[in-house]
Parts: C-alpha cells; structure tokens; sequence
C-alpha cells in the first residue's frame, strides 16, 4: 500500500508518519513542495530510528506522482467526504492521499474524486483530526481487511 502526504508543513507529522510506514512496510510518497528540510532534527527524532526500513519516494506535485502510477486506485482522505472510510475493501496497490495540515486537500482535488473520498467520523463541530493520526486510523483499518500482512 501506499500513502501520500500532498504538501506536509509540520515534520513532526511526517516524522510519524514516517514511523508508521516503517513498521507496517507501507511506501510512503511526499508530495512537494515541503514545509520543512528532510534533514529536521523533529522530523527524524518522531521517525527515531526506522528510517532504513522506510521506501520513501519525492514528487514534484501530485499529478506527477499520478502519471507513475497509472494503474493504482487512489483514496482521497478529507473530512468533506460523504463516505466513510469503512466503506471500502482495500487492497496492497492502493493509495491514500492526506493534504496538509492547515488547508487539507484542494478542493479541485476532492471534487473530481468524491466517489472515492474517505472520511473518519469525528463530531460535526470539531474540525479534524490530526494529520498523522488520520494515516494511522486508515492505514490500520486497510491493514485489518487483508489479515496485516507480513505483520506480527
Ligand atoms: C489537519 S487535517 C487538515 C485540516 C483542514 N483544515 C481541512 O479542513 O481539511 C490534515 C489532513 O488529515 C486528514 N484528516 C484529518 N481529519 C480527517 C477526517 N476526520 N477524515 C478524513 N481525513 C482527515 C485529511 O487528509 C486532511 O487533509
């Protein structure tokens, strides 16, 4: 599976993100331009020592990161979607997008994917969640449906 982070500005974030990744061999793409340097003391102390477990792939926009992988099913995760993330079976060569933390997803983005825009249920008063905890609820729900794979 695959997670792609448009436009991270917070490396803390990414930094777990990052973890995550390690730990379940899910690819991690980060889509540019980024709001920090890869070389952020935050960024590698939430990551701690994973990082060589970690396939990390840089993209200079997200139609680029597309355009390599024309056969991939991609997820669009925003707080404006009508589904759930339950909703779905996922499979390995799925993609779930997550947009950055102060404006989310573009709209233009979501609009022409709303058929496989994801939501996680939080309280209609409450904006959303935090960047890295939206991957970890998603990816660990993908990883459930196909018996965590590899994992132990
Ligand atoms: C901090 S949020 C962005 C908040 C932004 N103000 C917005 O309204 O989209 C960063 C990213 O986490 C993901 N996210 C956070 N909460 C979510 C939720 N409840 N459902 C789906 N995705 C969520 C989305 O990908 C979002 O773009």
């Amino acid at each position: 599976m695959h997670i792609v982070l448009v436009e991270p500005e917070i490396p803390a974030n990414t930094g777990n993100v990052s973890r995550t990744c390690s730990c379940t061999g899910i690819t991690l793409h980060l889509v540019r331009p980024l709001g920090f340097s890869v070389d952020d003391k935050q960024l590698k102390r939430a990551g701690l020592d994973y990082w060589h477990l970690l396939d990390l792939h840089y993209h200079d926009s997200f139609a680029d990161l597309q355009a390599k992988y024309p056969e991939g099913r991609f997820f669009y995760a925003t707080t404006k979607a009508e589904k759930s993330y339950t909703e779905f079976e996922y499979g390995p060569n799925d993609f779930f997008v997550f947009g950055k933390e102060t404006r989310g997803l573009p709209d233009e983005l979501i609009d022409a994917n709303l058929d496989t825009a994801i939501r996680i249920p939080i309280l209609p008063d409450a904006r959303s969640l935090n960047l890295s905890n939206a991957v970890a609820i998603v990816v660990f729900e993908a990883l459930r449906q196909q018996g965590f794979p590899g994992l132990t």
